[in-house]
């Protein structure tokens, strides 16, 4: 996967550079290149954002800065190839969410448009829709101060779905949300730390009491953190055993 990011604060995402992330990039797995914004501004002053017209708090992110950076970052697409997907994170964008990081996971290419002020000229959005798919995503109910932080969280919540990033693919499998359901408790090693004990079912060895142990613990904190998730499942997914919980 080719990952494409636009930002005026491109140390911002030095993050992708580390770790798992790092790693995916040094095996080959994904490639992400950072272009700064303030390369296609003109003037002395490199500006990229301009008054709002109608008045009001803040500034907007200029059109043309804008406009000249995705024709440049995206290029001329082949005919015959698909343009990538440009994500723009957005306050007021769709909730990005597990499903959305496995539809991103598929794609051949990401270019994301990191915001800053009171957002983008919405122009940039409309001329850019015309000849790429463009997804306005907000990581969640607050409000940042920009897209790098939300594009540090997509490209992590998608990357760690590709083949070869995760050591272990089990581990994506059993994500939280994977089954519709918030991942429950895990323990490991001491058997017992500061008078604490693991529950006795998880050293039984019993692997369908675990299983069982597991689900219920899964089901239970669902329940109290995420109701909604549970009233999302469709009747199927919910055997006789949860029920009985
Ligand atoms: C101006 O660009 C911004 C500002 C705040 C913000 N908040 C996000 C969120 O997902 O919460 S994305 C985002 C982009």
């Amino acid at each position: 996967m080719r990952i494409d990011v636009v930002t005026i604060f491109p140390g911002y995402l030095a993050p992708l550079r580390e770790a798992l992330l790092g790693r995916a990039i040094d095996a080959g797995l994904i490639s992400v290149a950072v272009h700064d914004l303030r390369t296609w501004t003109h003037d002395v002053h490199q500006a990229v954002d301009d008054a709002p017209y109608g008045g009001g708090p803040g500034m907007v992110m200029r059109p043309q800065v804008w406009g000249e950076a995705l024709d440049a970052v995206v290029g001329d697409v082949p005919s015959g190839e698909a343009p990538p997907r440009l994500i723009v994170p957005t306050p007021a964008g769709r909730p990005f969410t597990q499903a959305m990081a496995h539809e991103y996971a598929a794609e051949s290419r990401l270019v994301f448009a990191c915001g800053r002020y009171e957002g983008i000229d919405q122009r940039v959005i409309d001329d850019a829709a015309t000849w790429m798919p463009v997804d306005e995503v907000s990581i969640g109910d607050y409000v940042l101060v920009g897209g790098e932080v939300a594009v540090l969280a997509i490209v992590e919540a998608v990357a760690r779905l590709l083949p070869g990033v995760l050591g272990n693919p089990a581990s994506a499998e059993q994500d939280s949300f994977s089954d519709g359901l918030l991942e429950g408790p895990a323990y490991t090693r001491p058997e017992t730390w500061r008078g604490r004990a693991v529950p006795d079912v998880l050293r039984s060895g019993n692997h369908g009491a675990i299983a069982r142990w597991r689900r219920d613990r899964a089901l239970e904190r669902t329940a109290a953190r995420r109701p909604d998730l549970l009233a999302a499942l469709p009747p199927t997914a919910l055997d006789r055993a949860d029920r009985a919980l």
